[in-house]
C-alpha cells in the first residue's frame, strides 16, 4: 500500500484524492494540505484523511508520507517537487513541472544526484486510449513517416488572473508534450501567432492564438488555441503521415434523434473528457512506484515542454521562429 500526501485540495486535487482513495486499491491518502487550510480540512473530513498539515513543506517531511502528489497552482510546483526529491520521496506533479527551464534543470540535477527517477509529470494524455492507439500506428510504420500534426485545444472558460502566456504554459503545454511523444522527436523551432481575435473574448488575454512548431526531423505542428469562449471542451488531433492520416476519436456520446434533428453532446471540461486517462495514469504511477520507479512522463519531459513553452512565449510579437534549445539529456532519462 503506497501512503500518499496531497498538496493542493482544489479541483484536480480532490479528483485525484477520490481516485486514489476509491479506485486504486494499492494507494491510500494519509495526509493533505492546501494554502487555504479550510479546503484541506474539508477534503480530509470528506475522504477520511487522517493528517492535515499547515504547509506543503511539513507534509513532505512527514514520516508517514511515502509519496507526494502535487496539485497546487502552477507557480508552486517547482519548489515542492525539488523539496520532495531532496527528501528522497516519489513525486507525482501535475503539469507544468515548473515555470522556467532553470527550475526544471535544478529538479533533474537533484534527481540525478539521488541516482533514480523520483518524478512523474501529469501529462495524462499519454494514457488516453485514443492517443495511445495513434502512437501505436505511427510506431508500427504502417503509414510511413509522420509529416504534420494539426491540433486544436478549445476551452469554455478560464479563472480569474488568466494571462496570454498561460495559454502556452498552462493550456498548450499538453500539446507540447503529446506531439513530441507521438512523433518521438524533439522541437527545433517554435512560434506563436496572434491571429484575428474573438469579439467574445474581452478579458485582456489573447484568444485565439496559433502555435507553430518544427521538429528536429522536420515534421510541422500547428495548434489552434482557444482558451475560452469555445462551444465546449474540444480537443482535436490529426496526424498526417505519408500513406494516411490518423484522427483522435471524440469521446463517445449517444446520438439523439428528436424534433427532426440528430445530435450528440459535447463535454465542457477536462475532468470528464480525460477521466479514463487520469484513472489509468494514477493507477500506473502507484503500481510502478511500488515496483521501484515511475515509468510515465519524467522530469526530462516536463523540461522539454517547458523549454518549448518558453520559446513560444518569447516569440510572441517578433514574427520569428525561435530556436528551442535544450541541454544534453542526462543518462538517467535515456
Ligand atoms: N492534467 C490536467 O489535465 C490538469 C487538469 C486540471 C488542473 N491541472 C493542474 O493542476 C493544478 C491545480 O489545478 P486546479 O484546476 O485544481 O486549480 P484550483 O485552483 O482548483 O486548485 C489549486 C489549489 O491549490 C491551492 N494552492 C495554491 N498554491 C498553493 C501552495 N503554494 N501550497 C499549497 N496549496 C496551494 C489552492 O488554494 C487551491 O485549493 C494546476 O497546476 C493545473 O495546471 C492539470
Ligand atoms: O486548459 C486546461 C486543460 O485543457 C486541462 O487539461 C488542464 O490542464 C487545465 O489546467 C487547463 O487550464
Amino acid at each position: 500500500m503506497l501512503k500518499i500526501g496531497v498538496i493542493g485540495c482544489g479541483a484536480i486535487g480532490k479528483e485525484h484524492i477520490r481516485r486514489l482513495m476509491h479506485l486504486i486499491p494499492n494507494a491510500e491518502v494519509v495526509a493533505c494540505t492546501d494554502y487555504f487550510i479550510d479546503a484541506a480540512k474539508e477534503t480530509a473530513a470528506k475522504y477520511g484523511i487522517p493528517n492535515v498539515y499547515q504547509t506543503g513543506e511539513e507534509l513532505i517531511a512527514a514520516s508517514e508520507v511515502e509519496a507526494i502528489v502535487i496539485t497546487s497552482s502552477d507557480a508552486s510546483h517547482a519548489a515542492y517537487v525539488l523539496e520532495g526529491v531532496k527528501a528522497g520521496k516519489q513525486v507525482f506533479c501535475e503539469k507544468p513541472l515548473a515555470q522556467t527551464a532553470a527550475d526544471c534543470e535544478a529538479i533533474m540535477e537533484e534527481e540525478v544526484k539521488q541516482g533514480r527517477k523520483l518524478v512523474q509529470v501529469g501529462f495524462m494524455r499519454r494514457y488516453d486510449p485514443g492517443y495511445v492507439e495513434i502512437k501505436k500506428v505511427i510506431d508500427s510504420g504502417e503509414l510511413g513517416e509522420p509529416l504534420m500534426i494539426h491540433a486544436c485545444h478549445r476551452n469554455v472558460s478560464q479563472g480569474e488572473g488568466f494571462q496570454t502566456e498561460m495559454g502556452i504554459t498552462n493550456v498548450a503545454i499538453h500539446e507540447l508534450d503529446i506531439c513530441r511523444w507521438l512523433l518521438g522527436d524533439e522541437y527545433k523551432n517554435a512560434q506563436v501567432l496572434k491571429v484575428k481575435q474573438s469579439a467574445r473574448s474581452t478579458k485582456g488575454y489573447d484568444n485565439p492564438q496559433i502555435v507553430l512548431l518544427e521538429t528536429e526531423n522536420g515534421s510541422r505542428i500547428d495548434v489552434e488555441l482557444q482558451v475560452s469562449d469555445a462551444y465546449g471542451y474540444d480537443i482535436q488531433c490529426q496526424v498526417v503521415c505519408e500513406k494516411g492520416t490518423l484522427n483522435l476519436p471524440d469521446p463517445s456520446s449517444i446520438i439523439k434523434r428528436s424534433n427532426a434533428t440528430c445530435s450528440t453532446t459535447l463535454m465542457t471540461d477536462w475532468a470528464d473528457r480525460f477521466i479514463e486517462a487520469y484513472d489509468i495514469e494514477l493507477a500506473d504511477w502507484v503500481t510502478k512506484v511500488e515496483q521501484g520507479e515511475p515509468a510515465g512522463p519524467s522530469s526530462w519531459d516536463g523540461y522539454a515542454a517547458c523549454v518549448a513553452a518558453d520559446s513560444l512565449n518569447r516569440s510572441r510579437g517578433t514574427n520569428e521562429f525561435l530556436k528551442v534549445e535544450m541541454i544534453e539529456k542526462p543518462e538517467l532519462y535515456k
